[in-house]
């Protein structure tokens, strides 16, 4: 009989034990409302939101993910509880993000194309505008506005043997003058005039070295070595952080928040030429055809 009580209180320290391990797991980890394709676990001790994004299969940036992320990010900037941000992907290994949805610029009428250049106007505002320190955990390829994004970030840790870069013109289109200043930002005017005229991608160690992202580690270490790094930037006293962040970045978002419409009729006018809607279909057809 004593044996009997020993052991069931043994089970019923257990459980006690166990329920408060989960209360005190609930309590640090909280899960944000979200969007099956944006997942977003905010830490209550750090203030640190993780942001994934999960749309299969490559994060490719539609209407719906534009939105998505966009709306998040603004939530994460409002939410005082939240210190800082690393953005990453659900498909570690494979691809960070493939970039704009090229879908969503073959054979489209004027007012898709227009809603569209909208929606990638104010996700590049918003996550170029968010002013708490915010590090890419680029854990698969990321080309064109996949690197885009990354580049919106204050701090870039890449897994190795992935690729990275602004290779629009390989598809016959050009990158817009807010993504080529991010790249201008981060390489300097020589690198950036040479990846993007040439539409390169660069692998993760050729990125490493002209500044492209500011470390390479292997696939396990990305998400610690993005943690590190935020808690560090954390550190900085965040009203100087933030001005700081904001006036190094103004001039280039002023320029596209002063005549979005304008920039909009650029895109449509481009993009709706006979020529670049040869190209895109044909590169889609290609990418579609790459795995037969
Ligand atoms: C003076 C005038 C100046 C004018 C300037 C004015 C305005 C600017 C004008 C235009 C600017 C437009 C800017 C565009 C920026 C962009 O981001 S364009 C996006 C281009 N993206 C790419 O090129 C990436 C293509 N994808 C890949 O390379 C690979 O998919 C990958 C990311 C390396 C992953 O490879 P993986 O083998 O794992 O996957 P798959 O290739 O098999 O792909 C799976 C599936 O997904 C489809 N897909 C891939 N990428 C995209 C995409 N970006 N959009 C839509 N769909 C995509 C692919 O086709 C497969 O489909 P499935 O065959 O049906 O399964």
């Amino acid at each position: 009989i004593q044996a009997l009580q020993i052991s069931e209180n043994k089970i019923i320290k257990t459980k006690m034990l166990s329920r408060a391990c989960f209360r005190q797991f609930s309590a640090s980890i909280r899960r944000m409302s979200s969007t099956n394709i944006v997942e977003t676990n905010i830490d209550s001790g750090t203030g640190f939101a993780t942001v994934t994004l999960s749309q299969p299969p490559v994060n490719s940036l539609d209407k719906n993910l534009l939105t998505a992320i966009t709306d998040r990010f603004k939530k994460l900037s409002d939410d005082s509880s939240v210190t800082g941000a690393i953005l990453t992907s659900k498909f570690d290994g494979k691809v960070f993000s493939a970039g704009l949805n090229i879908v969503d610029m073959f054979q489209k009428s004027d007012d898709h194309l227009g809603e569209f250049w909208g929606m990638v106007q104010e996700w590049y505002l918003t996550i170029q505008g968010f002013p708490k320190p915010l590090v890419s955990a680029i854990n698969g390829h990321a080309p064109t506005g996949g690197c885009a994004m990354a580049l919106m970030s204050d701090y870039r840790v890449m897994v190795e043997g992935k690729t990275i870069g602004l290779n629009e013109t390989l598809l016959g289109i050009v990158a817009p003058f807010f993504f080529a200043d991010l790249m201008i930002a981060a390489v300097g005017r020589r690198h950036a005039e040479f990846a993007l005229n040439n539409g390169y991608l660069y692998t993760s160690d050729e990125a490493l070295k002209i500044g492209l992202v500011d470390e390479v580690v292997n696939l396990d270490q990305v998400v610690p070595t993005a943690l590190k790094i935020l808690t560090k930037m954390t550190k900085t006293p965040q009203p100087a952080y933030q001005v700081c962040k904001n006036f190094l970045r103004k001039e280039t978002m002023d320029t596209l928040r002063n005549d979005r419409a304008g920039d909009i009729a650029h895109f449509v006018g481009f993009v709706q030429q006979p020529n670049v809607q040869k190209a895109i279909g044909g590169y889609l057809q290609a990418l579609k055809q790459r795995k037969k």
